[in-house]
């Protein structure tokens, strides 16, 4: 792994009694998407405003290229941040907007003009720059707010929810430039939502977070094949989830029967949850079937049919279907053994217990140095 940008090691930030992030690490490499992703109040705008110098840490390390940075203040820092609100200046025209940070750096005016005219090229607004900022839409607006950061060289970008002001087409659509300017520029994004859709078809690296921590990190295959726990597997994309118990390696027993699971390693008869995702699951005769259901509902969602169905034990079922079923009809449901997977139950417990001894012997290593 080449030098970490940014890190961030054993953070933790309390306000009064409320500890609002839980020893944090995060490690940012240059270059690369990568996002926050997690419910509203989970602490994903308190990491952006740690990284960007405008909360200064209850304990722990924030480090760039190598670098502790806790005492630097926002203005010295090389990032920039992208706000929900976009934060433009209404007085103001696009290009004078845009050219705002490097006018407070005095920088020339024909080298401001030259960085500006850049800048909204890149974000395709290259005919804008007269413009006033109550005469653009709101995804040309966000282009501005996007221009205005870019336009000061910043290593890291920081997104705070940027593109949740838009309609969902012209969200997708900026899905894709965002990413696409990403790549032109080579620069570190940081992006923050509570869409998983958004953070999977974005982010090279997505960091899930609930109440203050950092739940599971990794690509988006590996957290929508593999979710650590019931949160995760819950909160990105449908999930059905079982409970179980492992017999032996890769194979797990639920509803009953034994059954064939992609798992190893978790030892036998432990508690466990099964996870299989709605799209995995076919629909058949009994006959030729893993599991019975009786159909209960189904919503027409355009290109698959949502069923849901109820097993012989009472156990709620989410199926996704190209073809309908008829409500009321017993039928069968196949998966393939790699499609389920399994997770062990106290994961998030004993992890967090195992990172909590680490940390509070950290603060204590961090105090006795000052
Ligand atoms: N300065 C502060 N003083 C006290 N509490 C704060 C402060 N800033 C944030 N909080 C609390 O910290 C928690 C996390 O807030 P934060 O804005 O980081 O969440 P978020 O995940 O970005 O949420 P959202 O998606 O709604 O923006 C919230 O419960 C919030 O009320």
């Amino acid at each position: 792994m080449s030098q970490p940008i940014i890190e961030l090691r054993h953070v933790t930030q309390r306000y009064g009694d409320h500890t609002i992030l839980k020893n944090i690490n995060l490690t940012l490499e240059s270059g690369k998407f990568y996002t926050l992703l997690g419910p509203s109040g989970c602490g994903k705008t308190t990491i952006l405003r740690t990284i960007s110098g405008f909360n200064q840490v209850t304990a722990g390390d924030v480090l760039f290229d190598g670098q502790r940075i806790n005492d630097v203040p926002a203005n010295h820092r090389n990032v920039n941040t992208v706000f929900q609100d976009y934060a433009l200046f209404p007085h103001l025209t696009v290009a004078e907007n845009v050219a705002f940070g490097l006018t407070l750096k005095k920088l020339p005016k024909a080298d401001i003009a030259t960085k500006v005219a850049e800048a909204l090229k890149l974000v395709q607004l290259a005919d804008f720059g007269n413009r006033a900022i109550s005469a653009l839409s709101g995804g040309q607006q966000q282009r501005v707010a996007i221009a205005r950061a870019i336009v000061m060289q910043p290593q890291v970008l920081l997104l705070d929810e940027p593109l949740s002001a838009l309609d969902a087409k012209l969200r997708r659509a900026m899905q894709s430039e965002l990413r696409d300017l990403q790549q032109r520029l080579g620069i570190t994004f940081l992006f923050v939502t509570h869409d998983q859709e958004e953070a999977l078809a974005m982010s090279d690296e997505i960091f899930v977070m609930n109440n203050g921590e950092i739940l599971q990190s990794g690509s988006p295959v590996d957290i929508y094949d593999e979710p650590i726990n019931h949160f995760v597997a819950d909160f990105i994309g449908e999930s059905n989830i079982l409970p179980g118990k492992m017999v032996a390696d890769y194979q797990v027993a639920f509803n009953g029967q034994q059954f064939e699971c992609s798992d190893a390693g978790i030892p036998a008869n432990e508690p466990v949850e099964v996870v299989m995702r709605p799209e995995d699951l076919t629909l058949t005769t009994p006959a030729h079937a893993k599991l019975t259901v009786t159909i209960d509902t189904q919503l027409f969602r355009g290109d698959y049919y949502e069923i849901s169905a109820t097993d012989d034990r009472g156990h709620d079922w989410m199926i996704h279907s190209v073809n309908p079923a008829e409500d009321g009809a017993t039928l069968g449901v196949n998966f393939r053994p790699q499609d389920l997977h399994v997770m062990r139950l106290h994961e998030k417990e004993a992890e967090f217990d195992a990172r909590l001894e680490t940390y509070e012997g950290t603060e204590e290593s961090s105090r006795d140095q000052t």
